[in-house]
């Protein structure tokens, strides 16, 4: 089970709920991913507005667990007014904290991310940064009280996979919250290669939402989670410099 403050979820992905070609799409790849969390850009919803059109309303909503997400913010202050808008329309009270400190890359914003993650914790949220793949910004977010940390494998929407594995195994092995592999991904081996490193879930978009056929790319990243999971569990080989023969002779008598 993936705990993150008081819940739980069978399903470690978590998904984006943008860029879909169609919102029939949107809801049948939402549905075939099993994904129980799904985030979205609270700037992009009509929160308080019930009878305009949103980007959700093919979902039932009920079955998940929504992580509004503070996209569109560059400084604390915005992020901070972003949660607290979602918070009020009910929304939840899990906030992922997104604070783009460059709009070429998208990279989060370090400073801006660690301060509003403070103060939305001061606040009551169950919060979790969007952060880079710095180690000791990742402590240095759990040591504040974050509920999980969530850092990219690269560029947002890029694709480019996991550039930095070291780095990421790095603030796995050192965290004691769930650390869910956040933006960049790009094939299903991508997220398979995030949970054999032992991150505890994978945030994802792009590469379900641009898919060719998003619907089986859904599928086939929820199965490469669970294989990637349970890779992890089973505990690989160590990676050897020579050859070991898989059928050794050894201590047979051969006539
Ligand atoms: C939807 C969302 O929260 C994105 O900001 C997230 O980081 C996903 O990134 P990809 O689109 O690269 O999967």
């Amino acid at each position: 089970m993936l705990k993150i403050g008081t819940y739980e979820f069978s399903s470690r992905l978590l998904l984006g709920t943008g860029k879909y070609p169609n919102f029939d799409i949107q809801k049948e790849a939402v549905e075939v991913s099993g994904a129980e969390i799904l985030t979205f850009a609270v700037r992009r919803m009509n929160i308080f507005e019930a009878n305009q059109p949103n980007f959700l309303e093919k979902l039932n909503l009920n079955n998940y667990k929504l992580l509004p997400n503070t996209a569109g913010a560059s400084t604390a202050e915005e992020a901070i007014r972003i949660a607290k808008l979602a918070r009020a329309s009910g929304l939840c009270d899990m906030i992922k904290v997104e604070v783009i400190g460059c709009q070429k890359t998208l990279l989060p914003d370090p400073i801006e991310t660690l301060k509003a993650s403070e103060e939305l914790l001061k606040e009551g949220f169950i919060v979790l940064p969007y952060t880079s793949d710095d180690v000791l910004l990742a402590k240095r977010l759990e040591e504040l009280g974050c509920h999980a940390i969530m850092p990219g494998a690269s560029p947002i929407g890029s694709g480019q996979g996991i550039i930095n594995p070291v780095n990421l195994r790095f603030i796995i092995e050192q965290s004691k919250v769930p650390v869910i592999v956040d933006a960049g991904i790009g094939a299903p081996s991508d997220a398979a290669i995030a949970m054999e490193l032992g991150a505890d879930g994978v945030l994802l978009n792009t590469a379900i939402s641009g898919a060719n056929d998003p619907v089986k790319m859904a599928k086939a990243m929820k199965l490469a989670i669970e294989a990637g999971r349970l890779g992890y569990e089973a505990g690989r080989i160590p990676k050897k410099q020579y050859a070991s023969a898989s059928s050794p002779m050894e201590g047979m008598s051969i006539g």
